[in-house]
């Protein structure tokens, strides 16, 4: 299976020309306001345009309304919906009445969530570490027994360590942002195709 390659935190129309240029499968575009890689709606449209008809673009969301994550991505015009932080199983299933959604989770709660979604095709899991876009991996060796089929990966991942992780949990998709980039906020060109290279190696 091809593993999907998510590349966060887009903030701008060349870093989201850049990622699609290496090969990103997905652009994850953050509207959580406590992020250091905040980005409006209409920078994130303009940015999502500008890559073409295939590549995925992904509203990032951590604890808000569900009105205020449906009026973001509709603003946005993204393709799908990440969503972060506890949230109630009716919450998720709203969203997902709309957008597919990456429901991420943390170690901690992956049994819970993995059995609530299991037969819900409109929602994939996420395993990230507990603080989001901080550059922490998990401990794959840990996870090796427990993690689900079909799941993405994040946490820490880069162009040094995303062939490692694939070895480990085999993930349908990967994605990362703060190993990256050269500021917050700022794609590094040369990491971003290495990241997208070494997830996909020929
Ligand atoms: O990256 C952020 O600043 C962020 C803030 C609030 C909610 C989500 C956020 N990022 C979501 C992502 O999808 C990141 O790519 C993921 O957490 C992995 O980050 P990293 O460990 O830095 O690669």
């Amino acid at each position: 299976m091809t593993v999907r390659v998510k590349v966060c935190g887009t903030t701008s129309v060349r870093d989201a020309v850049l990622s699609a240029e290496a090969g990103a499968d997905a652009l994850g575009f953050i509207f959580a306001p406590v992020s250091k890689r905040l980005v409006t709606p209409q920078v994130a449209r303009e940015a999502g345009l500008s890559v073409g008809p295939v590549v995925a673009r992904i509203g990032v969301f951590l604890g808000q309304g569900l009105d205020e994550v449906l009026r973001t991505a509709e603003a946005a015009r993204v393709s799908a919906v990440q969503l972060h932080g506890p949230l109630r199983g009716l919450y998720v299933r709203q969203v997902a009445a709309y957008y597919p959604v990456l429901r991420v989770v943390r170690p901690a709660d992956l049994a819970v969530e993995a059995d609530m979604w299991r037969d819900e095709p409109g929602v994939t899991l996420m395993l990230d570490a507990p603080e989001p876009g901080g550059g922490v991996p998990l401990d794959w060796a840990a996870l090796r027994d427990v993690f689900p089929r079909g799941a993405w990966l994040a946490g820490g991942l880069g162009p040094a360590n995303v062939a490692a992780a694939m070895q480990a949990l085999n993930p349908a998709g990967v994605d990362a942002v703060s190993r990256l980039e050269a500021s917050p906020g700022v794609k590094d060109p040369a990491l971003v195709e290495e990241f997208v290279r070494a997830a996909r190696p020929s």
